[in-house]
């Protein structure tokens, strides 16, 4: 057992332990990483308003996503090429979900197949993440094999027509050590990924495979070839989450990636309260970024998320000792929202309400 106890602790584990290229491609965001560091420093900008008296001895923290319960509201974001952090990679995180009763999302981009990572966690939630390629059959072939490994929805990525601006992966040519493939792509030529004379080897990838010209048609186009759920991830304006509502998604996730697509905007926890007023009432709200505590995930739910995911958090679980490691980390972040929960007078995540956040201004305007 380890003796770490925060999530920041572990990520110090990481940097200390991780090889640099694969370091900074996990760690960075895009450009001046303006909005990496807003994302956690703006939960800060959120206060809690504790109730006392309530009787909290006993408290429930599952709940119900897309009709499927989970043990608590705290999830694993899809994260690409995860067997850089462990040998195991995307499975032992999917064992991990599975052992704690959540969900794990698979990237497009791990390094476990579709199909393997089916196989490794059979009764964990899983949902696969769709980049959307310019052949559009082997985006179906995707969708497909998903669905038939039973996943058990598709998050369609839409901050990503190309890629961002990621200067440390620029310097370091990041390329996909050899030993690793982009497993859901045996078959195929994973253009540029590995061994890149210039630039970063993932944008070359990208900028040969994925689709630029993504549009509002194609989320249609999904819903057509699919009967699995879609979740809109990466959604930061009222406007779009209304689009995407009506363009058929089933819940919108807030996110700006881990920024790492454009610096410079607001942060995920800024951006949730307009998201919640737009749409909440008639979808599921999702949430990523820069979660490290229960407090985190305490103030995202308080204000209208269903669910919480973290990217980052789970790799550096995962690179600290694969499966044990994710399930210490989504040990903590259980524990800690348990206890952030009944040291604000809430038993259960229903109970949850916006009042119980307000952001800091409140109290100068007192
Ligand atoms: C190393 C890394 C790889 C990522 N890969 C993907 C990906 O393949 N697909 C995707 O939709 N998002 C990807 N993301 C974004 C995450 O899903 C998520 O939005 C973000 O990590 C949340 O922020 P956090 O890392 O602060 O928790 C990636 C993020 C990181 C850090
Ligand atoms: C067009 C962006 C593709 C990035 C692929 C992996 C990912 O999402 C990330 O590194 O972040």
């Amino acid at each position: 057992m380890s003796d770490l106890v925060s999530i920041l602790e572990f990520e110090e584990h990481a940097y200390k332990s991780l090889p640099r290229n694969v370091l900074d491609y996990y760690r960075s965001g895009a450009g001046k990483q303006e909005s990496l560091k807003a994302n956690r420093a703006s939960f800060n900008k959120f206060k809690l308003r504790p109730r006392c008296l309530r009787n909290v001895e006993k408290r429930d923290l599952s709940t119900i996503v897309l009709g499927h319960k989970v043990s608590m509201p705290v999830g694993i974001a899809p994260t690409a090429m995860q067997k850089m952090a462990h040998p195991q990679g995307e499975c032992a995180n999917a064992r991990a979900a599975q052992t704690l009763g959540t969900i794990f999302t698979l990237s497009t981009l791990s390094t476990s197949s579709i199909e393997e990572v089916a196989r490794a966690a059979p009764h964990a939630i899983k949902w696969y993440q769709l980049y959307i390629y310019k052949d559009r059959n082997v985006t179906r072939d995707l969708v497909m094999r998903a669905e038939t490994a039973g996943y058990k929805a598709l998050v369609l990525t839409v901050d990503a027509p190309i890629f961002g601006m990621r200067l440390a992966d620029l310097k370091n040519k990041f390329s996909l050590p050899s030993h690793l493939t982009l497993a859901n792509f045996q078959g195929l030529k994973a253009t540029g990924i590995q061994n890149s004379k210039q630039g970063s080897g993932l944008n070359n990838y990208v900028t040969g495979l994925f689709d630029a010209t993504l549009n509002w048609e194609d989320v249609k186009w999904l819903k057509s070839i699919t009967s699995l759920p879609i979740v809109l991830k990466g959604i930061l304006t009222a406007e779009d989450a209304i689009l995407g509502v009506e363009a058929g998604a089933s819940a919108i996730q807030v996110s700006n990636h881990g920024a790492r697509q454009i610096d410079g905007t607001a942060s995920s926890i800024e951006v949730l309260p307009e998201i919640v007023k737009a749409v909440g009432d008639k979808v599921e709200v999702y949430f990523d970024g820069g979660v490290t505590d229960g407090t985190d995930v305490l103030k995202a739910v308080s204000l209208g998320a269903k669910m919480v995911f973290v990217g980052r958090a789970a790799l550096w679980g995962l690179a600290y000792n694969g499966q044990e490691g994710v399930e210490k980390i989504l040990n903590i972040l259980k524990s800690d929202l348990s206890t952030a929960m009944a040291l604000s007078g809430f038993s259960k995540i229903s109970e949850l309400e916006p009042n119980l956040v307000v952001h800091e201004s409140y109290y100068s305007k007192l």
